[in-house]
């Protein structure tokens, strides 16, 4: 495997947990920009392995994914072995109040853009956050505890905030990330809703 590109030699691979949070993604956003493109389809490919031998990807039924943007790691491999297997691919969608629901995403379905740009699907079946099995979140950063650093909307932490009062309901949240946007330790904030594992291309956190 290609190793992280030289822009992120060793010593940068950790900003400082000092750094503002907006500060922190400002940089970490960047960082994730700049991969380039054979290092992000490698990666993407290889996340999607990782995540496949899952129990928690093999048990799911309804899985939700994200489509990739602003260098996000992308799902895409990850959906095809899905479809391939016969699970319902979902994607968010977003809800008023800044919580968000589920909406089947069959492969020949029309996506219509959100208010961030984002496709997202307006006609096919909705389901309810806790009536997904396994969420595959995107992230902007992350720790070894799994703690998420997203883009500050609060949409994963307001829409999943159930599972902070059981930790046994479904769905399970996985963050996928490139491992350049892993840093030392995240400030937890009380409506931080951890994740279950953070996959990367490098490596499995489990929480
Ligand atoms: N691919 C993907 N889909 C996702 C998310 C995500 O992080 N990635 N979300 C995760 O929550 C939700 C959408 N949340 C988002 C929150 C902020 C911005 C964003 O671009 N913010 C701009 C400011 C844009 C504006 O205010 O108009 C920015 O920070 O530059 C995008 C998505 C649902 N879908
Ligand atoms: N469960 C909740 N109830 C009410 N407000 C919340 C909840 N979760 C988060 N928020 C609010 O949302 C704001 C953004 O949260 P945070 O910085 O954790 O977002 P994020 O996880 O980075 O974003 P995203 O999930 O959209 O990628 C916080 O300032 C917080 O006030």
């Amino acid at each position: 495997m290609r190793g992280v590109p030289p822009l992120f030699a060793r010593s940068q691979q950790n900003p400082p947990v000092t750094m503002q949070p907006t500060d922190l993604r400002r940089a970490l956003r960047a960082r994730r920009r700049e991969l380039d493109a054979g290092f992000r389809a490698e990666a993407a490919a290889r996340v999607a392995s990782r995540i496949a031998s899952q129990p928690a990807f093999t048990s799911a039924q309804r899985v939700a994914v994200y489509i990739a943007f602003d260098g996000e790691l992308d799902p895409a491999p990850l959906v095809d072995i899905a479809r391939a297997c016969g699970k319902d691919v979902l994607l968010p969608v977003l809800q008023g109040d800044q919580a968000m629901h589920f909406g089947l995403w069959p492969a020949a379905a029309e996506l219509s853009s959100n208010r961030f740009g984002i496709p997202e699907p307006h006609a096919t079946e909705r389901f309810a956050a806790r009536d997904v099995d396994l969420v595959l979140t995107p992230l902007v950063g992350f720790d070894v505890q799994c703690g998420r650093l997203g883009m500050g909307g609060g949409f994963y932490d307001r829409t999943f905030a159930f599972l902070l009062d059981d930790a046994e309901a479904r769905p399970r949240l996985f963050g996928l990330a490139y491992d350049c946007q892993r840093v030392e330790q995240l400030p937890r904030q009380p409506w931080d809703v951890p994740l279950a594992a953070v996959v990367t291309e490098a490596a499995v956190y489990c929480a």
